[in-house]
């Protein structure tokens, strides 16, 4: 059978499965005419921007307003029918075919979580046509950078229910030798971390991400109990492993003020900025990612002027993994790197020309999951791909978090010694 034959899609049906948080998510599972089969489940976020592409939800009683009947049946019926016979490797026309039949800026009319399962099972389905792991696939011969990944130790705001507002405290291990010994060192400081809790009478349950979700005194004890972890499991703070910070910080932003209900404190935007120049003076901090609310351009902008020299600044909220938005940021000088998340934008061609545009404009990208997850692990591939080098995808302890890593450790055994962990933090890219 000729090539252009047996990547020819066959069809295309959509399928129910649940997330991490018990909700129902889309599936969808591409079959080519050559027999190759791809299957993608899409993830769901809990401190979603404002201007992300819309997941299409049924609203109602059943699945308590959650349910997605209506993504799937666009995936088994009106995106079969558009993409049935068009070829798997052409992904940036399957993708092009879907936005336009979409017709909407936001895809909100078929749903971006119906169009995203299609996008990723054919790229899935195409790679296995042609034999290839998916890194291989999208990345090519390029393809050999394994991430450093950023571990969700701590999980507070919308993701738990303690009285930390920061939303994740993540341990950065960027200076081990091997993927494998970065997650080692991350496994180990978990445990650590669990034991000092224990100790010291806190609670030990976890948020959505996997991270302990104690009520504490301060952020800055839970950074202090971090270095501490860190430090009991015999690294050096700042050498070997560095923290991170994600504030979320659209979720206490209040008409203009940032309201941190559980630290008792509220800030206008220039204070909020000391206050995270003040944690990133007296921690080991090297990334922080949304200190700053998504409508909050200005206070991004001191954000930037203030700390973008010492840290990376991470966009999530603020640019959605959307062109247009990063664009501004770049035009405006905002942050110096980009989150991203496949399901934001909704089409992988969109997720891969953002990372491009990231790139070229001298941006860091670091590839995220959501805290609604399954054990889809495109991420994962994606992530050596695109070798973007950096990787958010939570603690080690959750099996849908644990399925990433495990994936990331099946492709280092693969790449075997052509394999390379770079510590961002000291290389230019
Ligand atoms: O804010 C974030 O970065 C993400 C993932 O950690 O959370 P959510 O999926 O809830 O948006
Ligand atoms: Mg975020």
């Amino acid at each position: 059978m000729a090539a252009g034959t047996r990547t020819q899609i066959r069809s295309v049906e959509g399928f129910l499965a649940l997330d991490s948080r018990a909700n129902p998510t889309v599936g969808a599972r591409v079959v080519l005419e050559g027999g190759a089969v791809g299957e993608a489940i899409v993830p769901s976020g809990a401190s979603t921007g404002t201007h992300e592409a819309v997941e299409r939800r049924d609203g109602g009683t059943e699945w308590n307003g959650k349910g997605v009947s209506g993504a799937i049946a666009a995936v088994g019926g009106e995106l079969a029918t558009m993409v049935v016979g068009m070829d798997a490797t052409e992904q940036r026309l399957i993708d092009e075919a879907m936005i336009v039949a979409d017709g909407t800026d936001d895809k909100h009319r078929i749903g971006a979580n119906a169009m995203l399962a299609v996008s990723l099972a054919t790229a899935r389905a195409a790679a296995g046509a042609l034999d290839v792991p998916l890194y291989r696939y999208l990345g090519g011969v390029g393809a050999h950078r394994l991430p450093v990944p950023m571990l969700n130790v701590i999980n507070g705001g919308v993701h738990a229910s303690n009285n930390l507002d920061i939303q994740e405290f993540l341990i950065i291990p960027h200076g081990a030798a091997t993927f494998g010994e970065a997650l080692r060192w991350g496994v180990e400081i978990y445990h650590r971390l669990r034991s000092e809790l224990l100790a010291k009478g806190h609670s030990v349950a976890v948020g959505d991400e996997g991270g302990f979700a104690p009520d504490l005194g301060s952020h800055e004890e839970a950074l202090e109990l971090m270095v501490a972890a860190i430090e009991a499991s015999g690294l050096v703070p700042g050498r070997d492993c560095s923290l991170g910070l994600d504030a979320a910080a659209s979720e206490f932003w209040r008409e203009g003020r940032y309201v941190m209900v559980g630290q008792g404190l509220e800030l206008e935007a220039d204070g909020l900025v000391e206050y995270m120049a003040r944690l990133v003076d007296q921690f080991p901090i090297v990334s922080l990612e949304d200190a700053m609310a998504e409508e909050d351009w200005d206070g991004w902008s001191i954000l930037t002027e203030r700390l973008a020299s010492r840290v990376q600044l991470v966009g999530d909220d603020i640019f959605v993994t959307n062109p247009g938005l990063l664009g501004k940021g770049i035009e405006r000088g905002v942050a110096n790197a980009i989150l991203i998340k496949l399901n934001q934008i909704g089409t992988l061609t969109e997720t891969l020309d953002v990372v491009d545009l990231a790139t070229r404009s001298g941006y860091r990208s670091v590839i995220s999951h959501r805290s609604g997850e399954t054990e889809d692990t495109t991420i994962a591939d994606l992530a050596v791909g695109l070798g973007t080098g950096q990787i958010k995808t939570g603690a080690p302890a959750r099996s849908e978090r644990a399925a990433k890593y495990n994936r990331l450790l099946a492709i280092e055994r693969e790449l075997g010694p052509g394999a390379r962990y770079v510590d961002w933090t000291r290389a230019q890219r």
